[in-house]
């Protein structure tokens, strides 16, 4: 894909002292001593660099509590004078990032529901033409990833170059073990194309409940991610919204205390035997393909046998055979089922693609 972000490090905006960002806060500000003393008790624990708070809540139906909007910004401006620390909220109209900006919140996001829609994303992207704050867009509900890159190219082409993304992950059509299903390989393949790009983490999303946070947070880490949002509130039992999911301040410092934080890379020693066997690797991935190019020319050899003799490129019978032995000689190696379920299916798909196209083609 072609595609570029001129954007600056996270480290040019925000000092974490080479750890990854934490940004927590409640789900919702709800009053302001609710918000200075949850804010307060997050400072105290001593790991978040940054207080959030929803301020304005889009929420599925309405009804229940949709934040209490600009009456909450002062009650920000207390949590800074009280902390010291910089405040970040989510904006969904220009209307909401004049506010923001009138009172000096520090860090804004576009929530999940705003990243969908390209009308409105432009419309926040020509907002923030000239101004110098930083903005972290979380991925669309949905798990389009040329979405989710097509808004932060909105924002970097308005200007925007403190810029981030926040990986909440996507809705469930059907009853999941999470309230969105994090789908790693959608924000595995936004770094890949960006390197440049913070990930955000946001486990208080995908989970939905406490119990989820930790398994969560530790992939992100392990995934080396830039950063965590996560929810937190003096009371979450008693929150407005979001209650499942929120920690005290105290909570979750014990569960930040957990985390196994990874680093990118460990020294020249290190170095050099990651090489030996990165080596080794290249090796074998150079066989694997030469394999899998051999594979394709039997399969195209008997194309041109089914071709000439009239016969349909899928075999039902003969496929489900391939994935039964090969699971069995798979389990047998000790390699995860399911690689070895969806490789040979992604290998099968691609027999029949090419096996359609010599069948189909017209000879000169
Ligand atoms: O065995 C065949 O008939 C093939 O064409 C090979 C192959 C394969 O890739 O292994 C491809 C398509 C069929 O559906 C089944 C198997």
């Amino acid at each position: 894909m072609n595609a570029s972000l001129d954007i600056l490090p996270l480290s040019s905006w925000i000092n974490t002292d080479g750890k990854p960002l934490v940004i927590a806060g409640p789900c919702s500000a709800e009053t302001e001593e609710q918000m200075v003393e949850s804010a307060v008790q997050i400072k105290n624990e001593g790991y978040a660099h940054v207080i959030r708070a929803g301020v304005w809540k889009p929420r599925t139906r309405p009804g229940s509590f949709e934040g209490m909007g600009e009456a909450a910004l002062p009650w920000l401006q207390t949590v800074k004078k009280e902390t010291g620390m910089p405040v970040a909220i989510e904006v969904a109209n220009p209307n909401h990032i004049e506010l923001a900006l009138k009172y000096g919140v520090d860090i804004l996001w576009v929530g999940a529901r705003t990243t969908v829609n390209p009308f409105n994303v432009q419309e926040l992207a020509d907002a923030l033409k000239g101004v110098d704050v930083p903005l972290l867009v979380k991925n669309p509900v949905n798990p389009d990833l040329q979405l989710w890159i097509g808004a932060l190219e909105r924002f970097n082409r308005a200007g925007v170059k403190k810029l981030g993304a926040i990986h909440r992950g996507f809705s469930n059509a059907q009853e999941n073990k999470f309230r969105n299903s994090p789908m790693w390989p959608i924000a595995i393949e936004l770094k890949t194309l960006f390197p440049q790009l913070p990930i955000i983490g946001d486990p208080s999303h995908m989970a939905g409940k406490r119990a989820l946070l930790f398994e969560l947070t530790q992939r992100a880490m392990d995934l080396n991610y830039d950063g965590l949002i996560i929810e937190s509130h003096r009371d979450p039992d008693k929150a407005w919204s979001d209650a499942a999911q929120q920690l005290t301040p105290v909570a979750l410092g014990e569960m930040l205390h957990e985390l196994h934080v990874r680093k990118k890379s460990y020294g020249d020693e290190y170095q050099t035997q990651l090489e030996i066997i990165r080596e080794k690797l290249d090796h074998l991935d150079r066989e694997l393909l030469e394999t899998l190019a051999a594979r394709m020319s039997l399969v195209e050899k008997i194309a041109e046998y089914k071709r000439d003799n009239n016969v349909s490129a899928y075999q039902v019978d003969r496929f489900r055979e391939i994935l039964n032995t090969r699971a069995e000689w798979g389990n047998s190696l000790n390699l995860f089922p399911n690689l070895v379920d969806e490789l040979f299916k992604l290998v099968h798909m691609e027999s029949i693609r090419k096996q359609t196209e010599v069948m189909n083609q017209v000879s000169a």
